[in-house]
Parts: structure tokens; C-alpha cells; sequence
């Protein structure tokens, strides 16, 4: 069987003096989807950002390549992809523009690439268009178009589905599945009834789960 890429042991994390979740343990294989779910304000965004490395107010450890993620945090960082809830996009640039600036911090990638990329989310037609000038969804699809070019390993993506019509949430579930066959791993938040085969869960605002 092959090794998690994250473990998470024992994780605890308190906000605002309410118990969000504790003794919250999981590995993350490659080769799998993961949905966490739950009901609002149980903590799911609050997991995905501690899992990001973007909190670090939690107990517990959490492991990379079964060492302790800390000590191994460029290659960490190198291998996860993490979409937030929000788009993450800037509103005065292009969709062209706003991949650029993404990649630019990763690895170099030609604009024929990017614009198919953004083709691949529909966006044809719209590359050149300031972001703030095209819809909600649209603006999502821009973000999601990193997807089609993400060569790491971890997805932690963070309600990718939200202002997506329903042929794109179909093409964001394809997505998924594909990145889990090619041997990556995928652990994404929703309220979107997602059921893939094989899919795993980890539940908040219950009992702590393991799996
Ligand atoms: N910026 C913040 N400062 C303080 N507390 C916060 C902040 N953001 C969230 N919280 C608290 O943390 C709890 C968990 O929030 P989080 O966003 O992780 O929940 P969620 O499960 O992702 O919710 P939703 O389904 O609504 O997106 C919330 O109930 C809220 O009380």
C-alpha cells in the first residue's frame, strides 16, 4: 500500500473559546479523494488552512511524507495546491494575467498552455476581459483553470464548487477523479452533494473521525 502523503494525528483546534474539533486523526493517500463535511461553522475552512500551513493556531502533529510537516515544509509547500474559498483572484486583471501571476511563483509556463487551460474552463473569448467585469462563476472558473495546469501532488481545495453552473460542476468532479486515478490526492470541502466512487469523508460537528 502506498505511504499518506498527509497524516494528520490527534489534531485539536479551538476558536474563540468554542471546541471546533479534537482527537481529529486521517491520512491522506495518493490515489484518493477526500471530502470534509459538515454543517456551517464546524471548522472545515479552519481544517483546510491548518492543513495548508496558513493556521497555525491547532494541536496535534501533522505529517509529510511521514515526517513531521514542519521540518519539511518547502517540499510541502512545493507539492500541495490550496484553493481558499474566496477565488483568490486579482479583479483588475485579466484571466491570462491573473494565471500568470500564479504560475510565476511556481514554475514557468508558456501563455499557449495557460490559454488552453482557461479554454478548458470555458473562459474562451474571455482572457483578455478584466476579472472584475465578468461573473461570479467566471471568476471561479479562472481559479479553477489552475487546476488544469497543477502538477502537485496534494489538492486542498476549499468550496471549489461554489457559483458553478451544472456542466462545470460535472467537469470540476471529472477533474478530481482524474487527479486521484493519476496517483495524486485530493481533499476538498463542499456543501455540494458530491459522491464519487471510493470517495472518503472526514465529518465535523460530530464525533471525531478517523480514516
Ligand atoms: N476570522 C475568524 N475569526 C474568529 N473566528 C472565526 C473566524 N473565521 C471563522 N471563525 C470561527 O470558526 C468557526 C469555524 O469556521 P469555518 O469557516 O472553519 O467553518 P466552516 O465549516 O468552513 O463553515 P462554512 O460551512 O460556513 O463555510 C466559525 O463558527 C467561527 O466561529
Amino acid at each position: 500500500m502506498s505511504e499518506p502523503l498527509l497524516q494528520a494525528v490527534n489534531l485539536e483546534c479551538e476558536r474563540d473559546e468554542r471546541l471546533l474539533f479534537h482527537n481529529l486523526s486521517f491520512s491522506i493517500l495518493p490515489g484518493t479523494v477526500t471530502r470534509v463535511e459538515g454543517p456551517n461553522g464546524t471548522g472545515k475552512t479552519t481544517l483546510l488552512r491548518i492543513l495548508a500551513g496558513l493556521n497555525d493556531a491547532y494541536a496535534g502533529d501533522l505529517l509529510w511524507c511521514g515526517q513531521a510537516r514542519n521540518r519539511q515544509r518547502e517540499s510541502f509547500l512545493r507539492n500541495t495546491l490550496y484553493l481558499g474559498h474566496r477565488p483568490g483572484i486579482k479583479p483588475l486583471l485579466t484571466p491570462l494575467e491573473n494565471l500568470r501571476a500564479l504560475m510565476a511563483a511556481r514554475r514557468p509556463v508558456g501563455d499557449d498552455t495557460l490559454l488552453q487551460a482557461l479554454a478548458g474552463t470555458g473562459l474562451a473569448g474571455f482572457e483578455n476581459v478584466p476579472c472584475r467585469n465578468l461573473s461570479a462563476g467566471q471568476q471561479r472558473r479562472v481559479a479553477l483553470a489552475r487546476l488544469l495546469i497543477a502538477d502537485e501532488p496534494l489538492w486542498l481545495l476549499d468550496e471549489v464548487f461554489t457559483a458553478i453552473d451544472a456542466d462545470g460542476v460535472g467537469a470540476i468532479e471529472a477533474l478530481l477523479q482524474q487527479r486521484a486515478q493519476e496517483g495524486g490526492a485530493v481533499l476538498v470541502t463542499t456543501h455540494h452533494d458530491l459522491q464519487l466512487p471510493g470517495m472518503n469523508r472526514i465529518t465535523l460537528g460530530g464525533a471525531a473521525n478517523e480514516c
